[in-house]
């Protein structure tokens, strides 16, 4: 304690909560809804600061010029991943490219997966994202009170058909992305924070076993889709638009025709593959339940949004070919992910080597997070951020206004792009994001209006707790009821008559 007291006052340190003894601060950190004590703290101890929980130390930005310097400019230091307590060997890989360390396994999954989505993206994604919507909104015209439900499958569905050519496997893989996030969330297994737990012998360690378990049924879920996928790809009835396609064309252009691998390479090959599959669920489905809710409560920015999207496309479903001509809808969806943010602890950066900035020793693993919730509400660059603003992405005059409102807002490039994180680690789904959300956003609002739930016995409006989430590492709001009502009767016919058309297409 002596040495611990000494050593505070002689080095040069960030400011941050008064730290204890062996805790730091681990007595007062809330296992739900983190993000709110970080800014609470950056609004206490500035852009910058430090804490510490047991023996992991932690720097917190809230500030983009300091994320920038330290995780961009800075990013052969600040590119590596904590240890997440009670996941398994996931900074070695290969199973969750997100979570690795920046070794030769990273960067060959990540290479190969930022390749695949970026020839995806040119050609919109084969059409996937649009059928699969007329499927959702023909569900949700015949049973709207399980909206939360089908948006998630949705999300899972356009993931596994561009994977495996699986939509089938869509709920599935909402379900394994779901219990992925909870096991690497603070909020998840009690040794993700009581860490030393975790190494309690197996037999007396209930969720060192659980890990095993659930970790060997992910690897097996995907390796069986990768091999069902091999076995199709030999009788040639894969199709060409799957990134499994992409990866045996790949495999067999380098000489090995018949497709025969070691084990370990197919491992290697159905993780990297399995978990793009699975990282683009919930980042997703999360987004678009904040947007139904946002324009539930929020009539006249939908109505807005609906007067743009009856003139540009009337009677039928809105596509990606719409995108330039309805920015009033992209900024209702860029202003959701501001707002309650998908990401909001941001993703944790590892110091790879001892550092200094700003005169401040960094010691190698220290954690470096550029907390989300704090960035999207800095008052300088996002004015009234606690509240749903669309006008800043269409209006002159705020900070995140830009021109030309045919391509911005969006998800692919220009103001607020700290959502999809930093330098070396950046998300590689920038481009799915937008046509998905995107889709999805202008097709909702053309067949449905959305209002909260009146309450039978009062005839008030149910509440909706907006902040109500499963504070997992990536958020979806805790269920929620809405009033969703199909516009009209014709609208009802031509959701129906969409649905059918692209039935014989889908997988069901
Ligand atoms: C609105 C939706 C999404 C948001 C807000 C989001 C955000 C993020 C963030 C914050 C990171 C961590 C970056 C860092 O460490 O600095 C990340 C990583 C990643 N994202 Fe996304 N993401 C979204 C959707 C997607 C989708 C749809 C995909 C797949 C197609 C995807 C694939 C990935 C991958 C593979 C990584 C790991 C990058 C690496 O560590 O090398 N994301 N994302």
């Amino acid at each position: 304690i002596l040495t611990w007291r000494k050593s505070l006052g002689s080095k040069p340190q960030f400011p941050g909560p008064r730290q204890f003894p062996l805790l730091g601060r681990v007595h007062d950190l809330p296992r739900y809804s983190l993000w709110l004590k970080f800014k609470e703290w950056a609004d206490i101890y500035g852009p910058i600061y430090y804490t510490r929980v047991i023996d992991q130390t932690f720097i917190i930005v809230s500030d983009e010029k300091i994320a920038e310097e330290l995780l961009v400019k800075r990013g052969h230091i600040y590119s590596g991943r904590p240890q997440i307590r009670s996941l398994i060997r996931h900074k070695e890989g290969p199973t969750y490219s997100a979570l690795m360390d920046r070794h030769d396994i990273w960067k060959a999954q990540r290479k190969w997966a930022h390749a695949a989505v970026a020839e995806a993206y040119k050609h919109h994604f084969y059409g996937h994202v649009e059928r699969e919507m007329r499927r959702y909104l023909g569900l949700l015209l015949l049973d709207p009170s399980r909206f939360l439900d089908y948006t998630r499958e949705y999300c899972g569905r356009v993931m596994s058909r561009l994977a495996w050519d699986d939509a089938t496997q869509g709920r599935a893989n909402g379900d394994s992305a779901d219990t992925t996030l909870h096991c690497m969330s603070v909020s998840g297994p009690i040794t993700n924070t009581i860490t030393p737990l975790w190494h309690l012998p197996a037999f007396a360690n209930p969720w060192y076993r659980y890990e095993v378990r659930r970790e060997r049924e992910q690897r097996d879920w995907w390796l069986s889709n990768f091999r069902l996928a091999k076995d199709r790809m030999r009788r040639g009835e894969l199709p060409g638009d799957t990134w499994a396609y992409r990866y045996f064309e790949q495999v067999k252009k380098e000489g090995n025709g018949d497709l025969n691998q070691t084990e370990e390479q197919e491992v290697f090959a159905s993780c990297m593959i399995g978990f793009l599959n699975l990282v683009g669920v919930v980042t997703i489905s999360g987004p678009l339940k904040f947007f139904l809710m946002a324009m539930g409560l929020h009539p006249e920015w939908q109505k807005k949004a609906q007067a743009e999207i009856d003139k540009v496309c009337g009677g039928r479903m809105p596509t990606i070919q719409d995108y330039a001509a309805l920015p009033t809808v992209r900024a209702c969806m860029k202003e959701t992910v501001r707002w309650r943010s998908g990401v909001p602890l941001g993703v944790p950066h590892q110091a790879e080597r001892d550092d200094e900035y700003r005169g401040v020793k960094i010691k190698k693993g220290t954690v470096v997070l550029a907390c989300e919730w704090a960035l999207n509400r800095v008052p300088s660059r996002y004015p009234d951020g606690d509240h749903f603003r669309p006008e800043r992405w269409l209006e002159p005059g705020w900070p995140t206004y830009q021109e030309p409102l045919t391509r911005y807002p969006n998800f692919r490039e220009g103001q607020a792009m700290h959502s999809f994180g930093w330098g070396r680690r950046t998300c590689l789904g920038q481009n799915l994001v937008d046509d998905e959300t995107f889709v999805f956003a202008a097709a909702v609002l053309w067949a449905f209006d959305l209002a909260p739930k009146v309450c039978p016995r009062t005839g008030e409006p149910i509440p909706i707790d907006t902040q109500a989430t499963n504070s997992h590492v990536i958020l979806e709001p805790s269920p929620y009821k809405l009033d969703i009502k199909v516009r009209n009767a014709e609208r009802g016919g031509q959701v129906l008559e969409g649905y059918r058309e692209v039935m014989g297409e889908l997988r069901l």
